[in-house]
């Protein structure tokens, strides 16, 4: 077993700076545990192509790489802009229309009909990831008219956000319902989903999926006021959040995203749904060799806050050094990490909070795990799992060892790439006794050696010979 030397797990937005051979090994080999596919930019032939790639060399490496389909969700853009960039001046008067028309002389298409329904006169408008704003002054038949409030250069395909505007497109698409098909087709489980604002439509996703006989792994994006809203009902809801900060630091005033950020990520760890931070984390070095110190200090925040992924985006998608950011992640995760081992606040924390909750036989044996590799000499927490339920209510409270999740499915090993100190481990035959099968493989690759001590979880397999939940723990010393 080849442990990583950081456990925070490292997203990475796979694109043209990204998706050859090297790259993707070099992005493995610094660290990368998810390659995202962001399904608004590409073609389906590229996706299956680079799908086909990362498992290979993922095998050839012998690691578990997950692979997350992001939706492109009802995303309004800007249409083509025929001679790049259009330049907006503050104070200049500009029309975006519905219109199926080439971008020029001052004239925006948006890909989205009913945005004349949306907007009324003082509606503010953002570009390009709230870069440019503008402000309805009047509405006309099927085009806006807008005053420039905050210029700059405007590119082709840029997002644009409505902030506090009706929305007349439900969150989930279908265009979003062909990519799930696609991406079931190509065996994928982890989906992504785009500016989703309720429970709602966390469900009518996973029904489809359900539909068609399979499960699916979800992440709910969280973009949009609602979402924050409603929060607690999509954590129960998903399989794991992402907080989207690149929409949601438009759709929301920008100087609450890090309280947002630090409230979901609280809420996402008692209930263990793991949690991934996204967006502009190191964008700066999407050009640059360095980050910036703010960039750093927003990784380490977001790994004391307790998140369980960092993602990168345009550092990996298009960036100059793709290889190198996920190096400087992975040294920043390290660093944030041997920080983390010498305090006991965020464990003392997350216990008062889940014994105020209604704690159940998982969250006692976890606290028990967490509690003994405080006063023992433990090496590792090996949890046998079929649904990655036990080494997720571990993982909450930031283990400073690893949990080694040994599983015979591989769609449980992938889902669990994204989880906090969690090694998943496949193993290719049914396991009757999970001791001898996990010293084995400890023994064998030299992660273990006589005299230390190991906590295995078990739980009892009912009548049906299906498995129960975990109710054992068992503290070996290696012989
Ligand atoms: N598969 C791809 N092909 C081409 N460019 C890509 C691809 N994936 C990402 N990019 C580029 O990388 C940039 C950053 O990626 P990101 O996933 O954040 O996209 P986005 O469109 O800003 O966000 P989102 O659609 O998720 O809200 C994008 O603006 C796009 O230019
Ligand atoms: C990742 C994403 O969609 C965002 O930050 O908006
Ligand atoms: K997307
Ligand atoms: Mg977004």
């Amino acid at each position: 077993m080849d442990l990583p030397d950081h456990k925070t797990k490292i997203v990475c937005t796979i694109g043209p700076a990204s998706s050859s051979e090297d790259v993707l090994r070099e992005l493995i080999l610094q660290g990368m545990n998810v390659a995202r596919l962001n399904f608004s930019h590409g073609d389906l032939d590229d996706h299956r192509t680079i799908i086909k790639r990362i498992r290979t060399i993922a095998g050839e490496l012998n690691r578990v790489v997950a692979i997350m389909a992001d939706l492109p969700g009802p995303k309004i853009r800007v249409g083509i802009i025929q001679d790049e960039p259009m330049i907006l001046e503050k104070g200049a008067h500009v029309t975006l229309t519905s219109r199926d028309v080439l971008g020029k002389d001052l004239l925006i298409p948006v890909q989205y009909k009913q945005i004349t329904d949306s907007v009324v006169p003082g509606s503010p408008i953002y570009l390009n990831d709230g870069f440019i704003q503008l402000d309805c002054v009047s509405v006309e038949g099927e085009d806006i008219h807008c005053e420039v409030v905050v210029g700059g250069p405007l590119f082709s395909k840029k997002g644009i956000n409505l902030p506090g505007s009706q929305m007349f497109i439900n969150p989930i698409t279908g265009r979003d319902l062909e990519i799930v098909d696609f991406g079931l087709e190509e065996g994928l489980s982890i989906f992504c989903l785009s500016f989703i604002e309720s429970k709602e439509d966390i469900i009518q996703v996973r029904n489809y999926a359900e539909s068609q006989g399979k499960e699916i792994f979800i992440v709910s994006k969280i973009e949009r006021e609602e979402a924050v809203k409603n929060i607690d009902a999509i954590i129960k809801e998903s399989d794991a959040i992402m907080i989207a900060r690149g929409d949601l630091g438009v759709e929301i005033p920008i100087q609450d995203v890090p309280i947002v950020q630090k409230n979901i990520i609280h809420k996402a760890n008692l209930m263990s749904t793991p949690i991934i931070t996204a967006t502009q984390m190191l964008e700066s070095m999407t050009g640059n060799i360095r980050p910036t110190r703010a960039e750093a200090t927003d990784v380490a925040n977001a790994i004391i806050d307790g998140t369980d992924a960092v993602m990168l985006s345009a550092e990996t998608a298009v960036g100059t050094y793709p290889v190198e950011t996920v190096k400087m992640m992975s040294k920043i995760a390290r660093s944030t990490e041997k920080w983390r081992d010498h305090t006991t606040i965020g464990l003392e924390m997350m216990k008062k909070a889940i014994h105020k909750m209604h704690p159940g036989v998982e969250d006692m044996i976890s606290i028990q795990v967490n509690d003994a590799l405080r006063s023992l000499p433990i090496r590792y927490v090996i949890t046998p799992t079929v649904s990655g339920k036990t080494p997720r209510h571990i993982s909450r409270f930031r283990p400073d060892i690893w949990i080694l999740a040994f599983s015979r499915y591989p769609l449980t090993c992938e889902q669990l790439a994204m989880q906090y100190a969690v090694y998943p481990v496949l193993t290719r035959q049914k396991v009757f006794d999970w001791e001898e099968t996990a010293m084995d493989a400890l023994k064998k690759s030299d992660n273990i050696g006589e005299g230390d001590m190991v906590i295995l979880t078990q739980g009892q397999i009912s009548g049906h010979g299906k498995p129960g939940g975990t109710n054992l723990l068992k503290f070996i010393v290696v012989k």
